[in-house]
């Protein structure tokens, strides 16, 4: 593998802090139409809509939607969705009640256009984050953002995936200001908040190198990773995942926190590696800082994701300059992650542009063309 190749995924992931810079500068304009969507309606419930990478981002903005706006909000995996639920099950909305959003990549995915296309339908508003305007699920939609990252050249998207939740946080906390769902002092914090991730994640990369180097010889000797996280890190956690085995092909499980303790627990073993991903306060992260201290009587290898505030004194932690906004940790607490992907994937001399088994996905045929 060439030199270029071996860096294309890591200098992706370092260049998302200026895609976030971009996005807070075009700010009016990037969020402008989705705005206006929310506050010429009375919508109830909002439905999002994506596969692989972008049912994360889905995942991760359901909560934050239903906590900024107090507007119902659900995610389930598009072809679960189109096969088994629908809209308005209950038949309790009326069209213009609804919104479905999509935070697309490529937007061929066929189970968002599948959905966009029944909400067009029925005369629901469809918005989507996209890097193809003119595509095949651009065009079911009545807002599209068109994500300022561009095409990536590492087929484990990343960059994409980040700016993608950054802007439709942004999306939703803009919203919810001309809504007054949030006072000011909520908005204030949340634009610092975003302020402050072009210097964590900036941050978060070169401290993962470091760290990784340190722990190199653990790391790379483990023959499989478990992540856990909890609330909209939970989505982060199934991102890294994810990350995981498109970078690197080694099977990595993804558990929330309090599931974990129903089964996976047991099954813990000494020289298993575990990541902890501890992002914002609350009851959670004392639980799950109280599971790190558990699991670490049966494994060495369990590594504290957290913040530089929280002050953990320990050789395995790692640590960065983390914000700790709620929302905004699923953005920041997903580089390191994106980075130790990239190293593992690295190190086991993988090129990130070249994908296993294109024949198999092309056989499923599992997109639209544009
Ligand atoms: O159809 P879209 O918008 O590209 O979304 C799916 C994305 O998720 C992935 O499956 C995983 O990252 C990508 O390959 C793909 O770009």
């Amino acid at each position: 593998m060439n030199a270029e190749k071996r860096n294309v995924m890591l200098e992706e992931i370092r260049s998302e802090p200026g895609y976030f810079e971009e996005c807070l500068k075009r700010r009016e304009e990037l969020t402008g139409d989705f705005v206006k969507l929310f506050t010429s309606h009375r919508f109830r419930r909002i439905y999002f809509s994506g596969s692989g990478s972008p049912s994360h981002a889905g995942l991760v903005l359901k909560y934050a939607a239903e906590k900024l706006l107090n507007i119902e909000a659900t995610y389930s995996y598009p072809m679960l969705f189109n096969n088994h639920e629908g809209l308005n099950v209950g038949g309790k909305y009326k069209p213009e009640e609804m919104v479905v959003i999509c935070p697309a990549e490529s937007g061929r995915s066929k189970g968002a256009v599948i959905t966009a296309r029944a909400a067009k339908a029925q005369g629901i508003p469809v918005v989507c984050t996209t890097l193809n305007p003119e595509g095949v699920l651009a065009r079911e939609c009545d807002v599209v953002i068109v994500k300022p990252s561009g095409n990536e050249l590492a087929l484990p998207s990343t960059k994409g995936h980040s700016t993608g939740i950054f802007l439709l946080l942004l999306c939703l906390v803009e919203t919810a200001k001309a809504l007054n769902t949030i006072d000011v002092e909520m908005y204030r914090a949340y634009m610092e908040g975003f302020e402050g991730l072009i210097q964590s994640c900036g941050a978060a990369v070169e401290r993962t190198l470091e760290w990784f180097e340190g722990h190199k010889r653990m790391v790379m000797n483990a023959p499989f990773y478990r992540v856990i996280g909890y609330g909209a890190n939970y989505g982060t956690a199934l991102e890294t995942a994810l990350k995981f085995i498109e970078t690197h092909k080694r099977l990595t499980m993804a558990y929330e926190l309090e599931e974990f303790m129903h089964g996976p627990i047991r099954t813990v073993n000494p020289g298993d590696c575990i990541f902890f991903l501890c992002a914002e306060d609350g009851p959670e992260k004392e639980r799950m800082k109280k599971l790190y201290e558990v699991v670490r009587k049966m494994t060495d290898n369990c590594v504290l994701v957290c913040g530089d505030s929280d002050g953990v004194e320990n050789s395995m932690a790692l640590t960065f300059p983390a914000v700790n906004r709620e929302f905004l940790t699923a953005v920041e607490y997903l580089t390191p992650m994106q980075v130790l992907a990239c190293e593992i994937g690295r190190h086991l001399g993988f090129d990130p542009t070249e994908g296993m088994n294109t024949w198999a996905k092309l056989a499923m045929e599992p997109s639209f063309s544009d």
